[in-house]
């Protein structure tokens, strides 16, 4: 089945595009790459998949409905997490939190099967000990997948993550890019993962999309991550370094670290 489909589609606020004329079709169990500068449009079609944005022209469906009707297969991780750490909240109770709003819950007890469903993905997530430790206190890798699990609370078929590795460091970079890789192998879920380093994420990416307020380039890693392409977006210093058989791409976004180097 189509995950998602794109034809000819127009991103707007206030009447001023912001996206325009992007047209793909993203498999179910495929994970797709979202690359572009900063201001490219990511977070915009990310919302509008998941319908938090309504302002577009042409066609955009999910799970082959309209992205509104789609609503309950969707799992959203936004970018800037806008969870009130004042509130001491464990990190059980933020993961819960994704079971009990799904069910519409308007009272703030904790169904027992939404606790014991939250204690099973901590443990997916590779978190099981940290259930009763305050999410505040966790390290910024502990967090993302803490987020990750409250995700997976509603079972969604499609993911949507906008900047999962961002502000971690290295390692914490690699333990939430193997989370991930554990959704897509064992769950089988749709992915669409933005990011401003892709080198963690190369290993799960099927798809990479390079959007700047219009469609660059979308198909395999080795198709959209060629030097010529990269340039054509970042600039002259931009380049794609194979590396063993990988490849390894320096946008100017960031630094890439390996072995505590920087490149
Ligand atoms: N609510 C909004 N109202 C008006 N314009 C907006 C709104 N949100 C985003 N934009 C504009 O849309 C364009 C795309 O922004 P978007 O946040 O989608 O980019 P992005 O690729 O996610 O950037 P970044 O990597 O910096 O997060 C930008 O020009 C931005 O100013």
């Amino acid at each position: 089945m189509k995950a998602v489909e794109a034809e000819n589609l127009t991103i707007l606020y206030s009447g001023q595009p912001a996206l325009s004329d992007v047209t793909f079709t993203l498999e179910e169990g495929k994970t797709l790459l979202l690359l572009g500068p900063n201001g490219a449009g990511k977070t915009t079609l990310l919302k509008t998949i998941a319908c938090f944005h309504r302002e577009y022209t042409g066609e955009l469906r999910v799970f082959e409905r309209p992205p509104c009707e789609a609503r309950e297969l969707i799992g959203y991780v936004p970018q800037s997490q806008s969870l009130n750490e004042r509130v001491p909240l464990t990190a059980l109770e933020v993961v819960a939190m994704g079971g009990v709003y799904r069910k519409g819950f308007v009272h703030f007890r904790i169904p027992g099967e939404v606790i014991e469903k939250a204690e099973k993905v901590l443990e997916f997530v590779g978190l099981g000990g940290i259930g009763d430790r305050l999410f505040r206190e966790l390290s910024g890798g502990q967090k993302q997948r803490v987020l990750l699990a409250r995700a997976l609370m509603s079972d969604p078929r499609l993911l949507l993550l906008d900047e999962p590795l961002s502000a971690l460091d290295p390692s914490a970079r690699a333990e939430v890019a193997n989370v991930l890789d554990k959704i897509k192998r064992e769950k089988g879920v749709t992915m669409i993962i933005t990011t401003h380093d892709i080198n963690p994420l190369l290993e799960i990416g099927d798809l990479v999309m390079l959007i700047n307020r219009r469609l660059i380039a979308f198909g395999r890693p080795e198709e959209v991550l060629t030097d010529e392409v990269i340039k054509s977006v970042y600039g002259p210093m931009a380049k794609v370094i194979p590396v063993g058989g990988k490849v390894y791409c320096i946008t100017g976004d960031f630094h890439i670290h390996r072995g505590g180097e920087k490149i």
